[in-house]
């Protein structure tokens, strides 16, 4: 089952509330955090993750572009989101897994990004460790609307092996350029959950655009 997952990073920030309800037909909320100094643009933080919490039930699945994101594990669990995800390139591999403890502590769903310079063999300490997401970025982080990367595909299907083998109830998810025609080669090569930001954001009806993504 493919979910969708529209991250709002593309939608008009000065009414999210009509933003998020023009994609309540998908599955889960894409929330892209980024600092300034891990990739170079500043998006959005806590207290907004916090008011998205207040006007919708969607899950939220929120990618922490930002460094030694360990330290805002508390921060966005009170605000309200549901899975976390952290960089594998963000911090020093034991406070990465110390950031995945503390949020198997709070009750929240683990996820673990890699960048499309991180080989695919980074994942397995994390699927030992029983991570519940691996997204796998298609553009370098930080900006929305860029063209999706194929030569992230070998990972992704490589990745897939990976899940299936050790731990196949983990996600895999993948975030960045995905249109119709990129979903269809990413679920190809196993993918499960597709953010999508312009071209569900950009289309004249994000419901339509998430049926199409769908196939
Ligand atoms: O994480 C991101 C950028 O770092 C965004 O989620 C991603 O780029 C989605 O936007 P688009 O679908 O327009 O590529």
């Amino acid at each position: 089952m493919i979910k969708i997952a529209p991250s709002i990073l593309s939608a008009d920030f000065c009414n999210l509330e009509r933003e998020i309800r023009r994609v309540d037909s998908a599955d889960w909320l894409h929330v892209d955090v980024m600092d300034g100094m891990f990739v170079p643009n500043i998006s959005i933080g806590v207290p907004v993750v916090s008011s998205i919490r207040r006007h919708t039930e969607m899950f939220l699945d929120v990618h922490l572009m930002v460094e030694k994101p360990g330290r805002y594990v508390d921060a966005f669990a009170d605000a309200g989101a549901d899975l976390l995800s952290v960089h594998l390139e963000a911090d020093m591999p034991l406070r990465i897994r110390e950031a995945l403890r503390r949020m198997e502590e709070r009750g929240v769903k683990r996820g673990i990004v890699l960048r499309p310079i991180t080989s695919a063999e980074a994942v397995l300490p994390y699927l030992e460790l029983g991570v519940e997401l691996v997204l796998v970025m298609t553009v370098e982080p930080g900006f929305g609307g860029q063209k999706f990367m194929a030569d992230q595909l070998p990972k992704l299907e490589a990745i897939r092996r990976y899940i299936d083998r050790y731990q196949p109830d983990c996600n895999l998810e993948v975030d960045g350029g995905i249109d119709p025609d990129t979903a269809r080669q990413a679920v190809s090569a196993g993918a499960n959950v597709l953010v999508a930001g312009s071209s569900v954001y950009g289309a004249p009806d994000p419901a339509v655009a998430i049926a199409a993504l769908r196939g």
